[in-house]
């Protein structure tokens, strides 16, 4: 028996199904669009101020770091530095060779569109409730004057399968729960291993990191961002950090919309055809005492073409503690970070509106 497995087994057995949040219902972008593609609502209005206040620089792009799963997998020294040089320096990279099958990423790409060609009111047959976050709608919105992303979304709990909540898992087209469920599983295998390679890097034994999430939590959101007549006044999802461990995207081939922080600039990360993006996210940032950092990111819209990407993010279960490790603290490294219980902090995050590093710099010891 593994480590993981021992863990999961002596660790207390939850089998209540989580909530996680609640948020003021917003309009949906994909009618608005359809209703009027030439008006960009006023309460999607950026200032050109809150747009450009950082740098954009595509010139870096091609710099954001590319990692070889399977040389990752056969234990390849070189390529376990270049991930933890990309952890530190990017808090992003994309990978490849990780063995997900291209036919079956283009599945999920193709039954997820079919879904969100179908009408409005069947589509809200799994609308998001006022007081969770699954389902087909919009999360992080708590006030009416705040201003909305440009985006509709569909989430689900993925894993463990007993906190799912099947009445938003939608029944149509035929064949997207299997898929969804195919595809994550494929998702949660690359997961999880990752998250062993984070654990070496942090200087620990291969399965600490994962047993320390009790069991690992997955879910999956799909963010669907449609053309935009303006897209320099709008933001796709507004800057911010993931609550996660790590978050493993699927951006389509074809349509650059997701921007990283590299220090002053956004940088685009540019689709690489069969790869799949990784992000570091806050569970890391605090358990290595901000050694590496979740990086904060955002997503542009398009004037033609609308967006897909498809999120999976893995996390520690509500009752998992997480603070920063003590071989990452000393003399020149005090402990940054309060300890805190990982469900926590997560409705904490949820529970407000997306607004870069905040919930992060929340969890921060005071001065
Ligand atoms: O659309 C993207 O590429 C980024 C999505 C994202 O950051 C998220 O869903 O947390
Ligand atoms: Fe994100």
């Amino acid at each position: 028996m593994s480590l993981n497995e021992a863990n999961v087994l002596v660790s207390t057995y939850i089998d209540e199904v989580p909530t996680y949040a609640s948020h003021v219902p917003v309009p949906n972008v994909q009618e608005t669009v359809r209703n009027n593609p030439l008006k960009v609502p006023e309460r999607y209005v950026r200032s050109e101020e809150e747009i450009q206040k950082v740098l954009y620089m595509p010139q870096l792009s091609s710099q954001v770091p590319i990692i070889d799963f399977t040389l990752l997998s056969h234990g390849n020294k070189d390529e376990i530095l270049k991930l933890d040089i990309a952890c530190k320096e990017w808090g992003f990279f994309q990978i490849v060779n990780h063995g997900v099958k291209i036919d079956l990423m283009q599945q999920m790409k193709d039954v997820v569109a079919e879904f969100f060609e179908f009408p409005i009111e069947e589509k809200n047959k799994y609308a998001m409730p006022p007081d969770d976050i699954q389902g087909y709608g919009h999360t992080s919105v708590v006030s009416e004057t705040q201003i909305l992303d440009w985006c509709d979304q569909l989430i689900v709990l993925v894993y463990p399968a007993r906190f799912r909540k099947p009445q938003f898992w939608p029944q149509i087209p035929e064949g997207l729960k299997d898929t969804i469920e195919a595809y994550s599983s494929e998702i949660k295998r690359v997961g999880e291993e990752l998250i062993n390679y984070l654990s070496l890097i942090l200087g620990l034994e291969e399965h600490v990191l994962i047993g320390l999430h009790k069991e690992v939590v997955q879910g999956l959101r799909v963010n669907y961002y449609p053309p935009c007549n303006t897209p320099e006044q709008v933001i796709g999802l507004t800057p911010h950090s993931d609550a996660s461990t790590i978050t493993i995207v699927m951006q389509d081939d074809d349509v650059t919309g997701l921007e990283i922080r590299y220090k002053e600039s956004w940088v685009p990360v540019t689709p690489i055809p069969g790869a799949l993006v990784v992000n570091v996210g806050d569970t890391v940032e605090i358990l290595s005492n901000g050694k590496y950092k979740s990086v904060e990111h955002r997503a542009m819209t398009n004037k033609n073409k609308k967006r897909t990407s498809f999120v999976s993010f893995l996390f520690p279960r509500d009752d998992a503690e997480v603070g920063p490790f003590d071989h990452m603290i000393d003399a020149q490294n005090p402990k940054m970070y309060k300890n805190v219980t990982y469900g926590e902090y997560l409705r904490h995050t949820l529970n407000r509106k997306l607004e870069g590093k905040t919930q992060t710099d929340a969890a921060k010891i005071q001065d």
